[in-house]
């Protein structure tokens, strides 16, 4: 059975046949024109039959979608349906212009429009450019660009995906992802990871399976089966079958306690956290409220934003994350877009250097919330680099009323001056992320170096056991809250290393939950020195997989 290999990033087995993303729609060349002779009206009529076939179809995926997906699908519809960009393209045909570059141009004189509205008009912009795509698919006989809509389950394979396509992936249908690019912090992995799909990226040799061939997909060893035999098919489905149940207190064997919390950014996800039995939230990505602003939401916009999220965990730890803006997650009122490096530029509490008082704004708005939501709020820095600027941290957040303040550990410099820092806080947080992505010199966006961008990597889990003895010396808890959290069986490698909370997409929290009840802490350790004496990510996770049979029956 022919296999093709890439960087599985959310475990589990998936069978289903295999549909393809189609590729996006390229840009009409700029002096394309009608041919001599052409039936100007006839253009002109099938531009606004194009326009209403994309509104209908929008429309009936809108009705079958839910929350955000339909919300997207929605908005998109309504653009499709206004006649501006049709008349504007329906000129230009008349003019000669060739019928999808017509299109193209009319998209981008509504663009130019909305944006010099600004405010809500401003954000619609994207929408004319899902349109504009739409309309030129269905004018060449393409099929619609964004992820395939089917009524019977599928594996869909991609060359990568954007965040805009992930809004409307079902996950009723959709049973895996695959991708030919992105790493392992890519969109699609953390899309994946959250909806619980089983994943693999960077597995170049995807594309060249053909449309509808039925593939087993296994997101933990990274792997893609075409043809699987009968007897690999039922073992899949017997293990999907499988109910998972967390009782609400994370443990090993022999009961040694790790608390398992959930990543959220927002406050829909924060109640659906809460539903999934979280321990309480172990990272909440606060820049993830305000992606969409142009300016600094006010103290009072905050202070509402961040309720939202604590209010469902009251009684309950909630880490929150001050503002990391920059490099993938450019906030515009923080920012500068032109960084030739931005991972290594300024970014999350560099911020503060040019914009102390974002800051301060932040910590009243995070304070004023903690009090009226009854959370136990803890609060900390994301991209600190040293102990003077922990202190200076601590510092501003005590003066805000916040009692537990720390920092995230994702800076290999940190890490390394772990007692230093380790003084200085309440707690610490690994952002395995980051940290991996600057151990290893390796972009964690990019496909190419998925390899070497990988948990597994044990440079990356001798900073992570740093980190945590220095936490163990000085009696302060270390939680981890990058993606590796959610990984099962490096969730007992990171117990192992001395790690005190795991903190995830929730849908990971029972299998990590059940994972972690099969094994003792002194096997966890054992198997912590497994990964880190292996010579490579692979084989780190190789070695620690084939002691834990557990994995294979519940099929992770
Ligand atoms: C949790 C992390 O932060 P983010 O992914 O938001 O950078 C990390 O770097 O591991
Ligand atoms: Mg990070």
């Amino acid at each position: 059975m022919p296999e093709i290999t890439g960087v599985g990033v959310s475990p589990g087995r998936a069978v289903a046949p295999l549909v393809r993303m189609p590729e996006p729609v390229a840009e009409p060349p700029s002096d394309a024109v009608l041919p001599a002779g052409a039936d100007v009206a006839g253009e002109s009529e099938r531009v606004a039959a194009a326009a209403e076939e994309v509104r209908q179809d929008l429309e009936r995926r809108a009705a079958r979608a839910h929350g955000d997906g339909q919300a997207v699908l929605e908005a998109t519809a309504l653009m499709a349906a206004d006649p501006t960009l049709v008349s504007a393209a329906q000129k230009r045909v008349a003019d000669g212009t060739d019928t999808s570059r017509a299109v193209w141009d009319a998209a981008a004189e509504v663009t130019t429009m909305l944006e010099s509205l600004g405010g809500y008009m401003a954000e619609r912009a994207r929408d004319v450019a899902d349109v504009r795509d739409r309309v030129v698919a269905v004018l060449n006989g393409r099929p619609a660009p964004g992820v395939p809509q089917r009524d019977e389950p599928f594996v869909l394979a991609a060359r990568d995906l954007a965040p805009a396509d992930t809004a409307t992936l079902d996950p009723a249908t959709c049973v895996a992802l695959v991708t030919a690019e992105g790493g392992p912090t890519s969109h699609t992995a953390i899309l994946a990871r959250s909806l619980g799909l089983p994943a693999v990226v960077a597995a170049s040799g995807v594309l060249d399976i053909a449309e509808a061939a039925l593939v087993l997909v296994d997101g933990a060893a990274g792997s893609i089966e075409t043809d699987p035999s009968p007897e690999q098919v039922r073992k899949v489905e017997a293990a999907r079958g499988r109910e998972r149940h967390f009782d609400g207190t994370g443990r090993t064997a022999d009961g040694h306690r790790v608390q398992l919390l959930a990543n959220v950014g927002d406050g829909a996800s924060a109640v659906a956290a809460a539903e999934m039995g979280a321990e309480g939230v172990g990272l909440f990505r606060t820049e993830f409220c305000f992606l969409d602003r142009a300016d600094e939401p006010t103290v009072d916009d905050q202070a509402a934003a961040y309720e939202a999220v604590l209010s469902p965990f009251s009684g309950r730890k909630v880490v929150v994350r001050t503002l990391d803006a920059g490099a993938d997650k450019p906030l515009p009122f923080l920012t500068d877009a032109s960084e030739e490096n931005p991972a290594l530029g300024v970014r999350g509490y560099r911020t503060t250097v040019r914009h102390p008082e974002v800051l301060e704004h932040q910590l009243e708005a995070i304070a004023r919330a903690g009090e009226r939501s009854g959370a136990d709020v803890w609060v900390m820095a994301p991209m600190v680099s040293t102990a003077g600027e922990t202190e200076q941290f601590v510092a501003t957040a005590h003066r805000h009323g916040v009692r537990t303040a720390g920092v995230m550990v994702e800076v290999p410099a940190a890490a390394l001056a772990a007692d230093a820092v380790m003084q200085r806080v309440a707690f610490a947080s690994i952002g395995t992320n980051d940290l991996t992505q600057y151990a290893m010199a390796a972009d964690r966006l990019l496909g190419d170096l998925a390899g070497l961008n990988d948990p597994w990597q044990p440079a990356a889990l001798q900073l992570v056991r740093f980190t945590a003895e220095a936490g163990a010396r000085l009696d302060r808890p270390v939680g981890v809250c990058g993606e590796a959290a959610a990984d099962p069986a490096l969730s007992v490698v990171l117990v192992g290393l001395g790690v005190t909370s795991l903190s995830m997409t929730p849908r990971a929290i029972a299998d990590v939950a059940e994972v972690l009840l099969s094994v003792s802490r002194d096997e966890c350790v054992r198997l912590a020195g497994l990964a880190l004496a292996a010579p490579d990510a692979r084989s780190a996770r190789a070695a620690v997989r084939a002691e834990l049979p557990v994995l294979d029956d519940l099929g992770l």
